[in-house]
């Protein structure tokens, strides 16, 4: 158990290693620990679509790491920057980090220098992590119980997690007493890779149904929900797992505050509003069936959708690494992320 001060963090799922990257993959989390091996960016593409790899920041990373990769084996980068800023629509994570490679290759960056800046990628999201950890912690007061959605931990990021990371802090620090992971229907980030986290951090916590949440901030029992997010539009709203914005409203509802944490990477300043974010639709066959397998009967249908928005007015605090927006709106967004 996490006992003293430290908060413990060892898993880095994304690595550049000998030429190529390894992804953990969390397809298989937690039953398997294995490895994907990408030697190409066609395979990086692959990895992100179908969720090898997974999390905003940690797409954006691997795709940083995807061109460098192409770059190395003298591949035309065009294409690659275009198929990889295809494989998912919603998380701007993705389009930032390649935006941020075809930036250093138009300023004649070689190779190696496209190398070094997907390393810069990685090491700056896994400090943001860090100062993010300890702003967002701060605005806990001690001895609170917190809600979590979907996997924000090291797994989703370079290490140590948005606000997965706020919670490592907070507990830490003695600030969190309580902490509920929702489970995530249907790819089950919550239960499958949050618990696998805090169960090897030794941080206490408990599963929840998705749809225990409003009862159990009615127990009194949660006073913060804590989550990421894949995309920050201009004016505060914020696009995040299918199921957050159930829970901002039912925050509300019970007078429990809602924190947003995520890096400056995840804000898209030229995005107006919520209205303007793609949502992903992913396979139904992602909620009839639960692990390969068919659960609901055949023929039935289903809709998919696996983001929504919480609009700005739901939302207590955004906290990134350039500091903390309580009660965001436009005027603060540019305040802090304007040019
Ligand atoms: C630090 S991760 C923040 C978000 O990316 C996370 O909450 C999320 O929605 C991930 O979605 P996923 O579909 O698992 O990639």
């Amino acid at each position: 158990m996490t006992t003293t001060a430290e908060a413990h963090d060892s898993i880095r799922a994304v690595q550049w290693q000998g030429g190529h990257l390894r992804l953990l993959d969390q397809r298989l989390l937690p039953g398997e620990e294995r490895w994907v091996d990408c030697r190409d960016a066609a395979q990086v593409t692959e990895a992100i679509r179908d969720l090898a790899v997974r999390g905003a920041p940690a797409i954006g990373i691997a795709a940083a790491w995807g061109v460098a990769m192409a770059a190395q084996q003298g591949m035309a980068l065009e294409p690659v920057l275009a198929t990889l800023r295809a494989a998912r629509p919603t998380a701007v994570n993705l389009m930032w980090a390649l935006d941020r490679m075809k930036r250093r290759l138009a300023a004649g960056a070689d190779a190696d220098a496209l190398l070094r800046e997907a390393q810069a990628i990685q090491d700056e999201d896994l400090a943001a992590n860090r100062r993010m950890g300890e702003l967002g912690a701060g605005l806990i007061a001690p001895g609170s119980g917190v809600l979590t959605h979907c996997n924000t931990g090291s797994l989703a990021t370079a290490g140590y997690g948005t606000a997965l990371g706020v919670i490592r802090a907070g507990v830490a620090a003695g600030r969190i007493a309580r902490v509920y992971a929702g489970e995530t229907r249907p790819w089950q980030q919550g239960a499958r890779l949050t618990m696998w986290e805090l169960v090897r951090d030794g941080i206490p916590a408990q599963l929840i149904a998705d749809s225990a949440a409003a009862h159990l901030m009615r127990s009194g029992a949660v006073q913060w929900v804590v989550v990421g997010a894949d995309r920050i539009a201009a004016n505060g709203d914020v696009a995040n797992k299918i199921g957050t914005y159930q829970l901002a409203i039912a925050a509300k509802y019970h007078g429990v505050k809602f924190m947003v944490v995520a890096p400056s990477s995840t804000v898209d300043m030229a995005t107006g509003s919520g209205e303007e974010i793609e949502i992903e639709l992913r396979d139904p066959a992602e909620l009839l069936g639960t692990a390969g397998r068919r659960t609901v009967v055949e023929g039935a249908q289903a809709w998919n959708p696996v983001f929504d928005v919480t609009p700005a007015e739901l939302i207590d605090a955004i906290v990134t690494e350039r500091g903390v927006i309580e009660r965001p709106n436009g005027m603060a967004m540019q305040a802090m992320f304007g040019r």
